[in-house]
């Protein structure tokens, strides 16, 4: 049965009861989503792309939606630029918008959501409206000293890889992220990764994980 789904932001996008009574973006299609999580620096993006090369998901990060948003030139752009100076987080009904119509343009069935949920009310924002709930949490761990080592020598010009926002993504991380992590492993979602080790290496224990999902369609 089609209804008209309410989000604070759209109500226009049409949707489809599933048989438990709940609804989800895509009209009630079965998607996987694997949510990836890890401090600042610890290698998200860099193992996404190899996920996306090798088991054919679709790649959203977070953070990249909302710096096109700036770079787009709208209306909320300036307040998200500051925000993500600022190491803080943007509110939930902006990114999940962003990340709700991702998921709607794309053909795909198997989305890696990174850096996000970043906070609890990311987490509520995403189940209260896209309702889908992650395969599992993919989780990396790296220590702070790396961490930082890293950001300051990734060189892709963003406002928030110097010193000073670093620590207060660190923070940030720790206050409002790692909870989140508690709560799916609390769940028994998580799946932790040592992210201390070469790109390589990591990748091979990410691998490990994702193979139940098969090779990427020819
Ligand atoms: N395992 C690793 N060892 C060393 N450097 C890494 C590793 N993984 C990623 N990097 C580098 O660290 C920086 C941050 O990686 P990135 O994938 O952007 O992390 P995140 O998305 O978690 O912030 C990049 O310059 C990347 O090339
Ligand atoms: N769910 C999210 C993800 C990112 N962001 C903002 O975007 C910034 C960069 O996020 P990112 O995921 O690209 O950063 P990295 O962890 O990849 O370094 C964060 O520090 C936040 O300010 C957010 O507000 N909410
Ligand atoms: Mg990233």
């Amino acid at each position: 049965m089609l209804a008209a789904m309410s989000t604070a932001m759209d109500a226009s996008v049409p949707v489809a009861e599933q048989e438990d009574g709940t609804v989800n973006i895509l009209g009630g299609k079965k998607v996987a989503v694997v949510f990836v999580l890890g401090g600042p620096g610890s290698g998200k993006g860099t193992q996404c792309s190899n996920i996306v090369e090798h088991f054919g998901f679709t790649h959203l990060s977070a953070g990249e939606l909302l710096r096109s948003e700036i770079k787009s030139g709208s209306e909320n752009g300036t307040m998200i630029d500051s925000i993500i100076k600022e190491g803080k987080i943007v509110p939930s009904e902006i990114t999940v918008k962003l990340l709700q119509e991702a998921m709607i343009k794309s053909e795909n069935d198997k989305f890696l959501i990174d850096g996000f949920p970043r906070n609890q009310e990311n987490r509520l924002s995403f189940e209260n409206v896209i309702k889908i709930s992650p395969e599992f949490v993919l989780f990396f761990d790296c220590s702070e000293e790396e961490l930082v080592r890293r950001l300051l020598g990734r060189n892709q010009g963003r406002a928030d890889d110097n010193i000073e926002t670093i620590r207060k993504r660190f923070r940030i991380f720790e206050e409002s992220s790692l909870p989140v992590v508690q709560y799916y492993d609390s769940k028994g979602k998580v799946k932790k990764i040592n992210a201390a080790k070469p790109i390589p290496e990591v990748f091979e224990d990410v691998k490990t994980i994702f193979q139940s999902y098969g090779p990427k369609a020819a």
